[in-house]
């Protein structure tokens, strides 16, 4: 019986179907797994064709509908059919005559190569033998080159094809995808040539096959090789991208040809077959009609069977010694790695034991659940615990102590007290203190507080009978919520700390952390003493980038020592380079300190984008009901586009403006939902736009996200803000907080983002 693959390069496209094309798209895939081979070849609807003679015979063609064609490999041995392209009909031949599929004659994977175009290059019939020049290449001789004949033909200026997983870069922002080599490793081509340092033997042993080691001897400079590469075959190209970096030829078989590699034996040249199967970056072997839809519909996410070499290391090595910290900007996989890594320890675990995977918010718990459900088989989910650590913390005091609740208005109680006794001191200021100081700090005696160093970094001094002042109020605001059983969140995770040093057993073997950046200590101080110092024990993800509340923490200060075991992420999966050229403005370039030691900063290096599209659109209107037309008219413009509704969505920063964001969009018939992301999946089936605060948006992705209201006096919301006058680095510290909030916002689009204010516009933008 025949079966069907999937190239995941070929699912963009899937998007642009309109809905009787994709269930026809589905009948047509349920046939090739339904029908023998030969009523396949013979059936009348799908009009199964080869190309035209001297073309690559194993790629036929074959009928969706009057105006779309799929392009398939149909292998000479084995039945596995891999769906590689879906394309308006009267392109679909003009691409697939260029192409050419083979087997790695090392890594045994299947790659695709645009042979025209590097026939060309190389001087073959009717090309000029030269490389393109200069910036990425836009034409050799008369021929369009890769990045123009690989884009989707009919595409709308979603511009350059949506790289594969694991495939190559389309956009040209510099890329690293290992950490920048140690300079002694970097050397310089003396001939000009990018590639003269390596030897044709060590080519060929990394994968690169004659044609493309030739092509390749002529390439000058690393920006010339990416523009190339759509046109060259996927891995060999991965392989050419690390060597250019300057990495040595025993680091790019370690990291780049190794993990593709077979485990046993190797693959024959002719045997397609087995090459499709364990192509796991790019192919997705279906085994039934559901899966296929799935699949189509983009709910078998590429993550859940490619990793790149970097994510798939980090979550499978066997062992970590210690605490390990993964961290990156947006995009680049961190929540992907964490749960495979969750993977990992469930599957490893010791008898009784059992692994915590948390993070901030409900929302994002909810997100987490979601995922882990989708990637890990039921018996092993029941061994995780998907919480947040505040829920962990009640739970801990709670078999203790039934009665204990969370409070949640804290501050009130801060400023009640503050009112009812004149205190000389304004509520956040004194808030502030047990916040930042005295729980933050792990301050419990009042000597603690006295001591000189105790509040270090705070600018509004204080004498000691000050101290001593600040202390008796706060140690009495404490006392009276412990007395009505509403434990804030700081004194809640404190009690849970206490619990939990006296038992003997601890809960969890592992515990791994999403979202890292934004937990306060008390609550670093719980996940600590919830699982036993060792091997594994903490595996923490997060970006300091994203932070939008107003923690900072120092692992070393928390038992949490992370040394040596440190790793970033720099190929971002989500965003295109354009979103993420114009949102790195947003953080106008300064450093980023490192994920829990603010000593320090991350280590430089640029990010890879694999996706391109159209530039972030901006608006600034007269006032806000222009405002809102505009909106109004930009979302009705992309569902026009065939955005589904589902994947648009609208954020503001107040719970206010998104209530009139909702409102107005109904009003102007657009399906508009007010989101809530704790009790929403973005996947769920209400054909809405989602209307939500820009709190609401983390962790979550659209393929289009439109920022509304982005004036100066909604970002920063300075009643939000610690005032200067009270304390130059809270004040400082909150306003950061701000400005990552919109970065989060506007990191959260895959495809378009739309930015619009009225008045004055937001300081945050990078205008
Ligand atoms: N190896 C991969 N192959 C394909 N897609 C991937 C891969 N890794 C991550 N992605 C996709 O990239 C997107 C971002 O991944 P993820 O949410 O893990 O990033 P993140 O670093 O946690 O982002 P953020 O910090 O912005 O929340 C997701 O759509 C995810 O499915």
């Amino acid at each position: 019986m025949p079966q069907l693959a999937i190239d995941a390069t070929c699912l963009p496209q899937y998007d642009k179907l309109d809905k009787p094309t994709r269930e026809r798209l589905l009948a047509a895939t349920r046939k090739f797994r339904e029908l023998s081979l030969d009523a396949l070849l013979a059936h009348p609807d799908l009009r199964i064709r080869p190309l035209p003679a001297g073309q690559d015979p194993r790629i036929r063609t074959f009928r969706i509908s009057d105006s779309w064609t799929g392009v398939m490999l149909a292998p000479e041995s084995g039945e596995t059919f891999l769906l590689i392209h879906l394309l308006p009909r009267d392109s679909a031949e003009d691409w697939a005559v260029d192409q050419r599929h083979d087997v790695n004659p090392v890594m045994g994977t299947l790659e695709r190569r645009d042979a025209t175009a590097l026939e060309q290059a190389s001087g073959g019939p009717g090309g000029d033998g030269s490389a393109p020049a200069g910036e990425a290449p836009a034409r050799v001789g008369a021929t369009a080159v890769p990045a123009a004949s690989a884009a989707p033909p009919g595409g709308e200026g979603t511009a350059a094809p949506r790289a594969a997983p694991g495939e190559p870069a389309v956009s040209s922002r510099a890329s690293a995808p290992f950490p920048p080599p140690p300079s002694s490793a970097v050397s310089a081509p003396s001939s000009g040539l990018l590639f003269d340092r390596v030897s044709d033997r060590d080519l060929e042993r990394l994968g690169v096959d004659p044609e493309v080691r030739e092509f390749c001897r002529s390439i000058t400079t690393a920006d010339e090789l990416h523009g190339w590469a759509p046109a060259l075959p996927q891995d060999q190209y991965e392989v050419l991208r690390a060597l250019a970096e300057g990495h040595s030829v025993q680091r790019v078989r370690d990291e780049v040809v190794v993990p593709r590699r077979p485990v046993v034996g190797a693959v024959a040249a002719d045997d397609y077959d087995t090459a499709i199967r364990h192509t796991r970056e790019r192919v997705i072997v279906v085994n039934d009609n559901r899966e296929i839809e799935d699949v189509l519909a983009g709910e078998f996410n590429a993550w859940r069977i490619y990793l790149h070499p970097m994510q798939r290391d980090l979550a499978y090595r066997p062992r970590f010694n210690g605490p390990a910290k993964v961290s990156g900007g947006p995009g680049t996989g961190k929540t992907v790695v964490a749960l495979h890594r969750v993977k990992h320890l469930a599957e490893h675990l010791p008898l009784g034991g059992r692994v915590l995977l948390t993070s901030f918010t409900n929302a994002l718990v909810e997100s987490l659940r979601r995922n882990l459900e989708m990637l890990l088989p039921p018996e092993v989910v029941e061994d995780v615990d998907v919480v947040t650590t505040d829920k962990l913390a009640l739970d801990v005091v709670k078999e203790v102590h039934p009665e204990v609740r969370l409070r949640t208005d804290t501050r009130g109680v801060f400023a009640n007290y503050a009112k009812q006794h004149r205190l000389p001191w304004p509520v956040d200021f004194l808030f502030s203190e047990y916040r930042h100081v005295v729980t933050a700090r792990g301050i419990t005696t009042l000597e603690g507080y006295l001591a000189p160093d105790a509040r270090a970094g705070r600018t509004t001094p204080l004498n000691a009978d000050q101290r001593r002042e600040v202390w008796h109020a706060i140690s009495s605001v404490r006392a009276a919520m412990r007395t009505s059983r509403r434990l804030p969140a700081e004194d809640l995770h404190a009690e849970a700390v206490r619990i939990l040093g006296e038992r003997s057993e601890l809960p969890y073997s592992n515990v791994v952390v999403d979202e890292a950046q934004d937990l306060h200590p008390a609550q670093w101080r719980t996940l600590r003493a919830a699982v036993a110092r060792g091997p594994d024990d903490m595996f923490i993800a997060g970006d300091n980038r994203q932070r939008i509340y107003d923690n900072t923490v120092s692992f070393k200060q928390l038992g949490i020592e992370i040394v040596g075991r440190s790793f970033p992420l720099r190929v971002n999966y989500r965003t295109t380079e354009q979103i993420l050229d114009w949102t790195d403005g947003i953080l106008r370039g300064g450093p980023v300190t490192e994920l829990g030691d603010s000593s320090a900063t991350e280590p430089g290096g640029a990010m890879r984008c694999v996706l391109s599209g159209p530039e972030p659109e901006l608006y600034g209107a007269p006032d806000e009901p222009a405002e809102l037309d505009a909106l109004a008219e930009r979302v009705r413009a992309w569902l026009a586009d065939g955005i589904a509704p589902a994947d648009i969505c609208v954020t503001a920063r107040t719970n206010k403006l998104r209530d009139s964001v909702a409102s107005h969009l109904r009003a102007r018939s657009l399906p508009a939902a007010i989101f809530h992301p704790r009790e929403h999946s973005i996947t769920d089936a209400a054909q809405s736009v989602r209307v939500t605060t820009m709190h609401g948006v983390k962790g979550l992705e659209f393929r289009a996200i439109a920022v509304f209201a982005a004036t100066a006096d909604a970002l920063p919301q300075l009643d939000r803000v610690t005032s200067a006058a009270l304390d130059e680095n809270q004040h400082q510290a909150d306003l950061d907080a701000q400005r990552s909030l919109l970065y989060v916002a506007c990191t959260r689009a895959r495809e378009r983002l739309y930015v619009s204010w009225h008045g004055t516009p937001s300081p945050f933008l990078p205008l």
